[in-house]
């Protein structure tokens, strides 16, 4: 079997304890030319996000039974492809949900309370007798529009309520236990023009793809915090650009960007009413534990022909 990166020391002693491993060692992913050797006998995959599963890579792979991803977004996998070939595909879902929620939250507080400006000062020795810094904002009595109240999404909600935030949502469809969440839905259009902070938490799709746009962001609040921590390419990046810099919106707090990572030239960086970490929803060692051993356990079970704990295309998981 291959592994497309590094992974985390247990899952890599799980899977080395049962197959064969080849692993990509090196910190930028590989070209399909430069594991065609592997790829032409492998019956395993494990990957990550910065790897194109496609067309291309499973012709050359033709012995594939099993691919498995520590992530739960797969976008960059061809669940149709893989399915045609009747390859299981399992991700990670649930076990990152907390994690990445903290993350999510956890921006949306620094900029809102501009933590990191602050800190910034303190560091750059411009703490002066009397304030400076531009005053941030409160949470408590503000809406969070949450865009795909999902695992994460939801979890997202409660942190907000916690801290006396009002929380309404818009999903492909509201959710059976809306009432549980103590959140309204409502439409997309709504939550754009209502919400204080908005948080994008849905996968990327060819319906996400660019949902935010210049339309979208004409339609916030000039106060609104704009939060995502989904897939950098659901915004239209220049769209977001300009929104910031002629004041459509206040403030926007990414952990995902459109390319990634973030060339240190690019435009966004500069701007002084920004805050973006570099795609660390999940990186914790904990959950990054959790998710390298449930991908590694999909993929022994997949080499196994027995069907794999967590899998995106279940109608041609093993039984
Ligand atoms: N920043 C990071 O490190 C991480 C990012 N993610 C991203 O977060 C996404 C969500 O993860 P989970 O909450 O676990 O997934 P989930 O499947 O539990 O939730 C996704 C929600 O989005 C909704 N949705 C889908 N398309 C939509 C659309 N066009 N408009 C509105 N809502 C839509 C779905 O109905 C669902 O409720 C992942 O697909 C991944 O891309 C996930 C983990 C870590
Ligand atoms: O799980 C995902 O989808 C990520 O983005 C990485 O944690």
């Amino acid at each position: 079997m291959i592994i497309t990166g590094r992974i985390m020391p247990p899952a890599l002693a799980a899977l080395q304890e049962q197959c064969e491993v080849q692993q990509w060692n090196q910190a930028v992913a590989p070209q399909v030319s430069q594991l065609a050797e592997w790829l032409k006998d492998a019956e395993g995959l494990f990957v990550s996000t910065n790897i194109a599963v496609n067309e291309e890579l499973l012709a050359a792979a033709p012995k594939l039974r099993v691919i498995a991803q520590s992530a739960v977004g797969y976008d960059n996998i061809d669940i149709q492809a893989c399915t045609n070939r009747k390859i299981p595909f399992g991700n990670t879902p649930g076990v990152l949900v907390e994690t990445t929620a903290d993350l999510a939250f956890g921006l949306l507080l620094t900029a809102a309370r501009r933590i990191h400006e602050g800190w910034d000062w303190v560091r750059a020795g411009k703490w002066q007798p009397g304030f400076q810094l531009p005053l941030g904002v409160d949470l408590f009595g503000k809406t969070l529009g949450v865009v795909g109240m999902g695992a994460i999404g939801a979890a997202v909600a409660r942190r907000a309520q916690a801290s006396g935030m009002k929380v309404i949502y818009n999903n492909r469809r509201p959710r059976p236990d809306q009432a549980a969440l103590n959140a309204e839905y409502c439409s997309f259009e709504n939550l754009l023009t209502e919400s204080d902070f908005i948080v994008v938490l849905t996968p990327l799709t060819p319906e996400s793809r660019g949902m935010f746009g210049a339309k979208e962001f004409a339609r916030m609040k000039t106060t609104a915090y704009f939060i995502n921590a989904a897939r950098g390419a659901v915004v239209d990046t220049q769209a977001l650009y300009t929104a910031l810099i002629e004041g459509q919106i206040a403030y926007a707090a990414l952990d995902v960007t459109d390319p990634e990572p973030l060339p240190a030239d690019h435009p966004l960086i500069k701007l002084p009413n920004i805050l973006i970490a570099p795609h660390i929803g999940s990186a914790t060692t904990e959950t990054r534990n959790r998710m390298a051993l449930l991908a590694a356990e999909n993929l022994l079970l997949g080499l196994a022909g027995k069907p794999l704990i967590t899998c995106v295309n279940p109608e041609v998981n093993y039984r």
